[in-house]
């Protein structure tokens, strides 16, 4: 996670948030902006279990979502707004751990979004809002490790909440003393990624319920070694050992009963030219790793099974981004 080098587009894109969101009411035609803080965090969306690496691994899309969180003394209405929900819902979570009472007046308003129930990490990036903004306003309180801790905590698991938070490809696990456990592994710079985000949402809730309790040995060894091959392909730049990498028992057969066109999406992504392709979270989305070349191609390709079985979406080309969350703080001197 790094904090933001002050860029002027960030920054005016979080104001324009903060006065649509902090006007004081009663003061005639020009209104006034209520005193108080502005912290404006971006944060990357987020592909997780890349395959067999259920609930470990993930990597952070060069697609970043903008939310301002807003801090002043004035109570806020409740809010309907599901995103705004999470976001708020991370601020009292870090507060609590914190001991300490939530401040009077928090509001969280997305400038750029990420769709919800996608598979793209929509909820990582609000937790992730949620839980940076409190420890701007607080000067940094929390060390890396809290911080991951906390959003992991909320997510369940730490696979978007990591990469989220810092960028890259991630394995992270929850150890035995609770505290989640990551480390960042290389990845080829030049690795594109192909989306097609249908038009369905898959909330992450549901699909897993779709998951059995158990699994038998044969299966549980398959994901464990394929899971290992996908970091050390990464790694090592063997593209060619993906495929197999991303062969998975755990959740993509059973949650294709959600999707059914899954596997003839992944096919017609390979047939394009991808080294592989994966249910990108819990789903909707599907993502394909590929070259530059043919990664228009592929979108398109998996754009074109998804519709042909009767799922619209659309598809789109990014790349792994290096970089996570970061921060940008404005205070708002009120009249
Ligand atoms: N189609 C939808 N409409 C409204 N809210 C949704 C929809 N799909 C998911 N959500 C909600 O959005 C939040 C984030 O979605 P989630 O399923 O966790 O997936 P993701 O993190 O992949 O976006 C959850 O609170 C979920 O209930
Ligand atoms: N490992 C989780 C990942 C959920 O990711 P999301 O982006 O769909 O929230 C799972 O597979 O359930």
């Amino acid at each position: 996670m790094e904090r933001g080098g002050g860029e002027d587009k960030r920054v005016v894109g979080g104001l324009a948030g903060v006065v649509g969101t902090m006007r004081a009411s009663g003061t005639g035609n020009r209104e006034a902006v209520m005193p108080g803080t502005a912290i404006t965090v971006r944060v990357p969306a987020t592909s997780a279990n890349l395959g067999a690496g259920f609930d470990c691994l993930g990597l952070a899309l060069d697609m970043f979502a903008s939310v301002t969180v807003t801090f002043s003394e004035a109570e806020q209405p409740p809010t309907e707004d599901v995103g705004e929900k999470m976001v708020l819902s991370a601020v009292r979570h870090a507060y609590q751990r914190l001991g300490k009472p939530v401040p009077g007046g928090v509001r969280a308003r997305y400038q750029v979004a990420i769709p919800l129930g996608r598979g793209l990490g929509a909820s990582a990036v609000a937790r992730v809002a949620g839980v940076l903004a409190v420890n701007e306003l607080e000067r940094g309180v929390f060390d890396e490790q809290a911080l991951l801790d906390l959003v992991s905590e909320l997510e369940g698991h730490g696979d978007n909440a990591c990469p989220a938070l810092f960028g890259g490809l991630q394995v992270c696990v929850q150890g035995g003393d609770g505290h989640y456990v990551r480390a960042a592994s290389r990845f080829p710079a030049d690795a594109h990624i192909a989306l097609l985000i249908p038009d369905h949402s898959m909330p992450t809730k549901e699909a897993r319920k779709a998951l059995p309790e158990s699994y038998s040995k044969a299966d549980t060894v398959h994901n464990i070694g394929r899971a290992a091959l996908f970091v050390a392909a990464m790694a090592s730049g063997r593209m060619e050992l993906l495929a197999e990498a991303t062969d998975d028992r755990v959740h993509q057969r059973q949650r294709a009963a959600l999707f059914p066109p899954l596997f003839d999406i992944f096919a017609a992504a390979r047939r394009a030219g991808a080294y592989a392709a994966w249910l990108s979270g819990a789903g909707s989305s599907v993502a394909a790793i590929c070259p530059e070349e043919p990664a228009r191609a592929v979108a398109n390709a998996m754009l074109a099974a998804s519709k042909a079985a009767g799922y619209d979406g659309r598809a789109l080309v990014t790349r792994i981004a290096k970089e996570g969350a970061t921060v940008s703080r404005v205070e708002l001197v009120g009249e």
